[in-house]
């Protein structure tokens, strides 16, 4: 099965506050949590993905820390290989572009959302 690399962001705030995305009806996997973010191109750097996607998904730049999980789930059709990363706002606020809602979670909450079966481990990590 195709296996796809994709890069997720993990966007905090002053408040210890989590960045968390959810996914919309157009989507594959609707309704369901994920972090902002998306496929990595042929040789691109995954940091460099990040700071792209968020840039077309959230509208905001962002400066890019830590990683945090680098995990592979198969989906029923696709294996997910999720790398996430921290990252902070730098420049503009982030606006649902493609997203159903966007929310600032306490990172202590994070597991009471309904996630995107690859983010566990990353939500597992940062709990
Ligand atoms: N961006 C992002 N994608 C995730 C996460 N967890 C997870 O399983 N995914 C999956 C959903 C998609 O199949 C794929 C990301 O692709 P994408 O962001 O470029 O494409 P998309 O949302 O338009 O997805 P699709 O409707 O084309 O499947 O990875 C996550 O935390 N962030």
């Amino acid at each position: 099965m195709k296996t796809i690399d994709v890069v997720g962001a993990v966007i905090v705030d002053e408040l210890d506050r989590v960045l968390c995305a959810k996914r919309s009806a157009r989507m594959s996997m609707p309704f369901l949590w994920e972090f902002p973010g998306g496929k990595i191109e042929e040789h691109e750097e995954p940091e460099v993905a990040l700071i792209r996607e968020i840039k077309e998904e959230l509208n905001c730049q962002v400066e890019v820390g830590e990683q945090i999980a680098d995990n592979i789930y198969s989906y029923p059709a696709i294996n997910v290989r999720l790398i996430t990363f921290f990252a902070t706002v730098k420049e503009g606020q982030p606006t649902a572009t493609e997203h159903e809602e966007l929310r600032w979670v306490p990172r202590k909450e994070l597991a009471k959302l309904d996630w995107a079966p690859a983010d566990i481990p990353t939500v597992q990590a940062l709990i």
